[in-house]
């Protein structure tokens, strides 16, 4: 419980949540940093998904990537910047929010702009821009799919059916997902922020009919519907949530 409570709290002192109605925290990274979540990924990844001996191109996909700290600390852990410069053309990452000017900071920050391209999209909405960077690479879908701390304000905003069609579409784009799914004490304490605020409640809190095991019940769509399957678990980030890998059947 201490984990999310801290971190609203912190959220709460340091600026105003109810601006951030999407996760949409402006200084995200000061409170939850990359090595959070990183610490527990081994540096060997796209090695033991088997991507890197002549894999043509990796093309990794960061949904809701914030200002783009996780996205470029990420890249790092994986591609050390001692490997030749010809085998980091290998590797590209592709991070989108849709917060404008959280990606004009990703985009002014990025110090990999040959590799690490940022953009504004709504993954909510249906758009081609996905479909176009995997045609650019000539690549029918990403090979690895980071989707963390997002599934709740989709879910929150968006519905049960928001959440659903967010997984089957990544789903249906990604050979890997690794997801990590906020458990649902946090959906209480993001409304409870909300209303304190005296704002109104997020439209579809009441209403979640996915509530509970959010991760578990996340793992049954996307093992039942969308054809993947657990392969591993990193284990619990220090905000007691579980990085899931999942790979397509
Ligand atoms: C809590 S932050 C997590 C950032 C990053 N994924 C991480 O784990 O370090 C959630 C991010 O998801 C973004 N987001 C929420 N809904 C989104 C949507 N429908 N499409 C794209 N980004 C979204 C927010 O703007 C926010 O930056």
């Amino acid at each position: 419980m201490a984990t999310c409570t801290k971190v609203n709290a912190e959220v709460e002192e340091k600026d105003d949540p109810g601006a951030a109605p999407y996760g949409n925290f402006i200084n995200y990274y000061t409170f939850n940093p990359p090595e959070n979540r990183l610490s527990l990924i081994p540096a060997t990844l796209l090695q033991d998904l088997g991507y890197k001996d002549g894999h043509q191109n990796t093309l990794i996909l960061d949904v809701g990537c914030n200002s783009g700290e996780l996205s470029v600390a990420f890249y790092k852990h994986l591609v050390p910047v001692s490997e030749e410069v010809s085998d980091r053309r290998k590797v590209n990452i592709l991070g989108f929010d849709l917060d404008e000017i959280l990606i004009e900071r990703a985009q002014q920050n990025n110090p990999l702009p040959s590799n690490i391209t940022f953009i504004p999209l709504d993954i909510t909405k249906d758009d081609d821009q996905l479909q176009d960077y995997l045609n650019q690479h000539g690549s029918s879908h990403f090979h690895l799919c980071l989707c963390l701390a997002v599934t709740m304000w989709v879910h929150l905003n968006h519905g049960d059916a928001g959440l659903l069609q967010l997984l089957s579409r990544l789903a249906s784009i990604s050979q890997h997902l690794l997801l990590e799914a906020q458990p649902w004490k946090c959906y209480r304490s993001a409304a409870r922020r909300l209303r304190k605020l005296g704002r109104s409640d997020f439209d579809h809190f009441k209403s979640l009919k996915i509530r509970g095991d959010v991760a578990e019940q996340a793992r049954e769509h996307l093992e039942r519907h969308c054809g993947m399957e657990v392969i591993q678990s990193f284990g619990s980030t220090t905000w007691d949530r579980k990085l899931l890998l999942f790979k397509g059947r």
